[in-house]
């Protein structure tokens, strides 16, 4: 309890749930951090070193990004500790048990985030629905079969290839990670004419100065193989992966993986956070003092929860990648002139977006973190 509670502040969290269903070896956590702006969205994260505290982390990411993104949601995030590779039928089972552990909790919205995809989100739906990120079939606009992030992410560039003085064409770039975020990056970066000198997922890092063939990297993954397995790619280590020359160094996996340890090794002129948390505040306050561009996770990977918004409001795919367009580069820009105008770190300056919607919304409540309104959702 106490440790929770050491997370505590004037946003929350309004609730952190643990489930445990040992006949299905469920265990799970939900934190609703924030929900003055709505029921709150965010991904459902399945690992097997998930914590209490990544979750509690995440859900606030969520509370800034949704309110940056001006969206009617406020912020939350749910992890279950299991292997997101366990055999289907497992997984199904699992993720039908979770569901329904949270059945009456109208103030979450459920979502995919790393190790669970649009089936998953399928089984929800069929359990309790209030899901988001459905696959087409079910009306859904699958959010990360289409690249919602990756896309966001790519509207980026433009504006900080401009900022930190590099062309976009033929510009290097290393992704971390590559999953539904770090394939869909690659994949609208490439068609950018921008070049994939490292990539790295769960098995190993490979790298290449002349470029790697993003379609076949893409290909191998989709055949459950890993990036390792790309013929003739130089293996390098995960810690060589970081010290890569390169324009754009772009995280799309787990918290925290540049730190106060590692972060003299980036050689980049852009960090663009396609994952969640990825950079511990002490590195990115080191980047900002040496002069490298960080795209806080909360502005620059909107894109997936953009999309899931405007899926649950009945929007079309079309209109919601328009939407990332412009939101997310919007923020960008916002923040690019605040960390230039008040010399602040760029994470500030995006807090300073996310604040003032946030502040309005709770001056609106009796209790300051949520509704008791009918009909709230
Ligand atoms: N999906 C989305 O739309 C959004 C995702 N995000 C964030 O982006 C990040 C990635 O999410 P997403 O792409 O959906 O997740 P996925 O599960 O689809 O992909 C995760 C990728 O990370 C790899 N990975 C896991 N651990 C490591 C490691 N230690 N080193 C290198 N790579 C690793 C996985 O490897 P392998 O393939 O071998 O399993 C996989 O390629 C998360 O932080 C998530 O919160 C943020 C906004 C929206
Ligand atoms: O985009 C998603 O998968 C849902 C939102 C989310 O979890 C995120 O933005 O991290």
């Amino acid at each position: 309890m106490d440790q929770n509670l050491q997370y505590s502040d004037e946003l929350g969290p309004f609730k952190v749930i643990h489930l445990y269903e040992p006949s299905v070896d469920l265990k799970a956590v939900l934190v609703v951090d924030n929900v003055a702006l709505g029921p709150s969205v965010g991904g459902i994260r399945m690992a097997v070193d998930v914590t209490t505290e990544e979750c509690m982390r995440l859900a606030r990411a969520m509370t800034y990004k949704n309110a940056a993104a001006g969206l009617p949601h406020g912020g939350g995030k749910a992890v279950i500790l299991a292997n997101p590779k366990m055999p289907k039928t497992d997984k199904e089972t699992l993720i039908r048990a979770f569901a329904n552990g949270l059945r009456n909790e109208d103030s979450y919205i459920f979502a995919p985030d790393m190790g669970v995809d649009e089936e998953c989100m399928a089984w929800i739906r069929d359990e309790v629905g209030r899901v988001v990120g459905l696959p087409r079939e079910l009306g859904g606009i699958p959010l990360d079969e289409l690249g919602a992030t990756g896309w966001g992410l790519a509207q980026v560039v433009d504006l900080v290839a401009v900022e930190c003085g590099f062309n976009v064409q033929g510009a290097q770039y290393v992704v971390q990670g590559f999953g539904a975020v770090g394939k869909h990056v690659s994949r609208f970066l490439a068609d950018k004419g921008a070049v994939l000198i490292g990539v790295a997922d769960s098995h190993g890092a490979i790298c290449d100065e002349n470029g790697l063939d993003v379609s076949a990297l893409i290909a191998l993954k989709n055949d459950g193989k890993s990036v390792v397995d790309l013929p003739d790619a130089k293996k390098i280590s995960n810690e060589d992966l970081v010290k890569l020359e390169c324009d754009i160094w772009i995280p799309a996996a787990r918290p925290d993986v540049i730190h106060e340890g590692n972060v003299q090794d980036l050689n980049t002129k852009v960090m663009l956070q396609g994952a969640n948390i990825p950079c511990t505040l002490t590195a990115e306050k080191y980047l900002h003092e040496h002069g490298v561009l960080c795209i806080p996770d909360f502005i620059a990977n909107a894109g997936g929860v953009i999309c899931a918004s405007m899926e649950y409001h009945g929007a079309t795919q079309k209109a919601a990648f328009e939407s990332i367009a412009e939101k997310v580069t919007h923020n960008t820009q916002q923040v690019i002139q605040l960390v230039n105008e008040r010399d602040i770190l760029p994470r500030d300056a995006a807090l300073v977006l996310a604040k003032q919607r946030l502040d309005k919304a709770m001056s609106y409540r009796r209790y300051s973190l949520f509704s008791t309104a009918p009909h709230f959702l």
